[in-house]
């Protein structure tokens, strides 16, 4: 299959035309800096009865605030939804104040982390230098890490949304095991606005995106509300194998459609 998708890239320009059945399907929700451990608890009393019929193919992960990690990964222990956090420290240990390093996640059974996501960059100094330690201290210990690549509207304005991912991927990459890990298309512009990226858009981009790794098999996901209205179209697009949800994924009906959309 992988030879089949080099051939394709070569020949349409985009890796990826009729490849549906070797997609690896992950759908994450993003909660931010929203629920508490009894919250946390509640959504999945309501959202585990509605996984019995999601596909075995689609992995469903939740990426939870830092208190709530070690409660939600004995709930969710034997079940299918695996757990993430959104931030790692690049060192072992240290004197870090307020950092949590791999090895306190993968000692309460986190499975995947958030690196590089657009408030990070934002709000709390994010470089592209940063989120590459962090993602290389994730693949160290085992993590799988999604890293969140996307332009903002200025710099699509401008025209520089695929030099922008471009470098984003470029030095969010050195050095990193390419087959490990998951990519995040998030267009800050659409995130949290309600202002969708069209889905052939989003195609597009991740398409580009996928051009630029070494493995074209790495799983990249589209972010930016992502809501059940649109989730199916989203998950039509050839290139797109999920979705990472913030706001709709706080709630377990909405979240629970989204994972069960219609393909
Ligand atoms: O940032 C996001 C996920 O990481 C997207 O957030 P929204 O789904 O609320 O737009």
């Amino acid at each position: 299959m992988g030879e089949v998708r080099r051939h394709l890239k070569l020949v349409n320009g985009l890796a990826r035309s009729e490849q549906s059945a070797v997609r690896r399907i992950i759908i994450a929700g993003n909660w931010k800096m929203y629920k508490t451990q009894a919250e946390a608890l509640e959504f999945l009393q309501a959202f585990l009865p509605q996984l019995s019929e999601t596909p075995e193919s689609r992995k469903v992960v939740l990426c939870a605030p830092f208190t709530t990690l070690s409660s939600l990964s004995k709930t969710l222990h034997g079940s299918r939804v695996r757990v993430g956090a959104q931030n790692i420290h690049w060192a072992k240990e240290g004197a870090f104040t307020g950092e949590i390093s791999g090895a306190m996640l993968t000692e309460i059974g986190v499975r995947y982390v958030v690196v590089g996501h657009s408030e990070r960059r934002q709000y709390f100094g994010e470089t592209d230098e940063t989120v590459n330690q962090r993602l290389l201290a994730a693949q160290s210990f085992g993590l799988l890490p999604i890293l969140c690549v996307g332009e903002s509207k200025q710099q699509r304005d401008a025209g520089e949304t695929e030099a922008v991912i471009s470098r984003q991927l470029e030095r969010g990459l050195v050095g990193a095991d390419q087959t490990n890990l998951v990519i995040a298309y998030e267009p800050i512009w659409a995130i949290g606005t309600g202002d969708t990226c069209a889905a052939e858009e989003a195609n597009r981009v991740i398409g580009l995106i996928r051009s630029q790794l070494k493995d074209t098999d790495v799983p990249i996901q589209y972010g930016g509300s992502v809501k059940p209205e649109n989730i199916d179209e989203i998950m039509a697009q050839p290139e797109i194998d999920g979705a990472l949800v913030g706001g709709a994924s706080l709630e377990a009906e909405s979240f629970a459609r989204i994972v069960n959309y219609q393909s």
